[in-house]
């Protein structure tokens, strides 16, 4: 199925694509050009969440009999119609949120590779043969789904974290019922689209849009709900810690972070600054593993600084559909604003303007803003302590590793790191001290590998992992059997 633009976006339920009753709908614009509506998306109702429930619940008990090999068949069949359509989904996703097209199309493909990791999952073991007390008995453990998983997710990968939370939730035999974000559903509905012409039995994936506080709330609420995966931010996330925890229902979070990387004074500066500038500024620094804070030794403080504005200068800002155009709009008028305050906190609390700041010329009407970088930054300023989520760097300037790295964790947050350094004593301190789930060295902060787990240490996370052969410990329970003749 395709749509053209402009469509409203049905829900996906019982396998087939839905109206709400409530019949409102909100515009999902493209914020390269604010004027064009991408698509229209449903503000669903709790009626609607509710027939998706009742359906998954039902669906879920045939597929969790199927073999997980069976399964698997289908999540190859998904990755395959997510490949022919990757420049349409690409497109869209470009469209509707803004990230350039190349990067666009290197999250399609990375869907697709994610499909088919959790596809061969199926054919791995679930359990072990441990040895019992009893002589005659046989003890192992095996694995059993949740049940029905409620899958929240952010618009900033709109086609890769709800597959990879969805893919390996089905490979172990749960149902999942989608909430994607408002600002990311068209490019949503087109990922479930895959699913709906592989095949998968009826109910067995379903999507309701809608507001969070209305079906993100649903599904923290539903009793037919098993378990909940949610990516977004860390005020949401609490938010379903406590609606989980009040009615025994698993939950994983994956939520913010204030990311540093540490460029020591041995580092090799063009690798240092070309790392910083991906990791903080690509997909206009809207990642959760994105650079924030840029943590530098006195020695090499004024070199880096000035190689790092040379090159920010250079970057080209535009419309993602546009070739040569290096970074993006923000996603939406909400992120330019918030982005936009926090530029002001930094000037007001004294830090010093490198670059950027504003709106970039001859760009007034998308949501735009310069890539930016602040100097002099101090560790009490909100530009250090806050998730900007937007291509803004701050500089802070330290003389000792031990300096850098007391900095680096100066932070609620604990998601990933990276540090630059030729010294291998100085990346063993740092592999050790770091307080992060993904520490990155000599490579930017960003750049999660699906077959690796990835997830948060302290407010970045429910402490559990996504991804690789971690996301089993979330999708399923074990069960310890015992058998005696
Ligand atoms: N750690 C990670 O893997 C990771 C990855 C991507 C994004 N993020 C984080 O996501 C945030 C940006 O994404 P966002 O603005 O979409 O986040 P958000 O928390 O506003 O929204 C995320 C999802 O939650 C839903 N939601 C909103 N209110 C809700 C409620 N009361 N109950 C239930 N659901 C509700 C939203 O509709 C959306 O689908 C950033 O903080 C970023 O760091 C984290
Ligand atoms: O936004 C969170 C995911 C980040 C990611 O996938 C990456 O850094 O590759």
């Amino acid at each position: 199925m395709s749509f053209t633009a402009g469509e409203t976006i049905l829900n996906y339920i019982q396998g087939e694509w839905t109206a709400s009753s409530t019949g409102e709908l909100d515009p999902s614009i493209n914020p390269a050009q604010p004027t064009q509506v991408v698509g229209w998306v449903q503000r669903s109702s709790l009626q609607d969440l509710d027939a998706a429930v009742t359906s998954a619940k039902a669906a879920q008990r045939a597929w969790r009999k199927l073999s997980a090999p069976a399964r698997g068949e289908y999540l190859y069949k998904v990755a395959d119609l997510l490949e022919q359509r990757l420049d349409d989904i690409a497109e869209t996703m470009t469209r509707e949120m803004g990230k350039t097209f190349p990067e666009a199309k290197g999250e399609t493909a990375r869907g697709a590779a994610i499909l088919r990791y959790y596809a061969g999952e199926g054919m791995r073991k679930v359990g072990d043969v441990i040895p019992s007390t009893d002589s005659e008995a046989l003890m192992f453990t095996t694995r059993v789904p949740l049940g029905v998983v409620g899958v929240i997710t952010p618009w900033n990968f709109p086609v890769a974290i709800p597959i990879w939370k969805m893919a390996p939730a089905l490979i172990y035999g749960n149902a999942v019922v989608l909430k994607p974000a408002g600002e990311a559903a068209v490019t949503a509905a087109k990922v479930i689209a895959c699913f709906h012409d592989a095949k998968i039995p009826a109910g067995v994936v379903s999507m309701v849009t809608g507001q969070g506080s209305v079906i993100g709330q649903g599904i923290i609420d539903h009793p037919g709900i098993n378990g909940i995966t949610f990516t977004g931010s860390n005020t949401v996330g609490k938010t379903i810690a406590k609606g989980a925890i009040a009615r025994g229902a698993k939950y994983q979070l994956e939520m913010g972070g204030k990311n540093p990387v540490i460029v020591a004074d041995d580092a090799d500066l063009e690798q240092a600054v070309e790392a910083t500038i991906s990791g903080g500024l690509r997909s206009t620094g809207q990642k959760c593993t994105a650079t924030s804070r840029v943590v530098v030794q006195s020695g090499i403080y004024d070199a880096f600084k000035q190689r790092l504005l040379e090159r920010v200068q250079m970057l080209k800002v535009g419309d993602g559909m546009e070739a040569g155009t290096w970074m993006g709009p923000c996603a939406s008028e909400n992120q330019l604003q918030t982005v936009l305050s926090y530029i002001s906190r930094g000037l007001e609390e004294g830090a010093s303007l490198l670059h950027g700041g504003g709106k970039p010329a001859g760009l007034e009407n998308g949501f735009y803003v310069e890539p930016t970088l602040f100097d002099n930054v101090r560790p009490h300023m909100t530009i250090a302590k806050e998730e900007i989520f937007g291509p803004v760097l701050a500089l802070m300037k330290v003389d000792t590793l031990e300096e850098a790295l007391a900095l680096a964790n100066d932070s609620e947050f604990g998601l990933s790191a990276s540090i630059f350094t030729k010294n291998i004593g100085s990346m063993l301190a740092f592999v050790n001290e770091m307080e992060a789930g993904l520490v990155r060295i000599n490579a930017e902060s960003a750049g999660v590998e699906l077959q690796a787990p990835f997830g948060g240490m302290k407010q970045s996370s429910s402490h559990s992992r996504e991804q690789g052969q971690a996301a089993i410990e979330f999708f399923t329970s074990i069960k310890t059997v015992f058998i005696k003749s």
